[in-house]
């Protein structure tokens, strides 16, 4: 799969490790910065990662910020995209197994790098359930 990651300065620190894991679980990345801990604004971000996913340009999306509130709320401006916000394994996996979440949103200020590697792998890792979960996620954007 392709996937895009972006991050504000809040979410840099972390932005490298999860590139590193992607790619060891043998994903191409896309990476819309930012490229340095300088404070900058995540929607700037944000933007072009959901721009990137909801195109089809990428498959699923990773955006990282402090509280990870600001990029969710962010890429879920855009249709067709399903942001979530994840600060364990398991609601990542929920996520994608209930929500078809394409974006995933990491707390970074608030949990840690071990965390936050096991919750991007589960994210990668777990596919849409359908079913009743589909009937549902439709009718999120009618
Ligand atoms: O949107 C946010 C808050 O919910 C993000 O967590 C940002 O990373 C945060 O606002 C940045 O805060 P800072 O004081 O400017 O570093």
């Amino acid at each position: 799969m392709k996937i895009a990651i972006g991050a504000d300065h809040a979410g840099f620190a972390y932005k490298d490790l999860i590139k590193k894991l992607v790619k060891e679980i043998g994903n191409d990345i896309e990476d819309f910065g930012t490229h340095s801990a300088e404070s900058v604004d995540y929607p700037d971000f944000a933007h072009p990662v959901a721009s990137s996913v909801e195109k089809k340009e990428s498959d699923l999306g990773i955006l990282i910020c402090g509280s990870a509130n600001g990029v969710a709320m962010t890429a879920n401006k855009h249709a067709g995209i399903r942001a979530a916000i994840c600060w364990t394994a398991e609601l990542a996996e929920l996520a994608r197994q209930h929500n078809n979440a394409n974006i995933l949103c990491i707390p970074a200020r608030f949990i840690s790098q071990e965390d936050t590697k096991a919750i991007v792998e589960k994210f990668l890792t777990t596919d849409f359930e359908g079913g009743r979960h589909e009937r549902r996620v439709d009718k999120i954007s009618c």
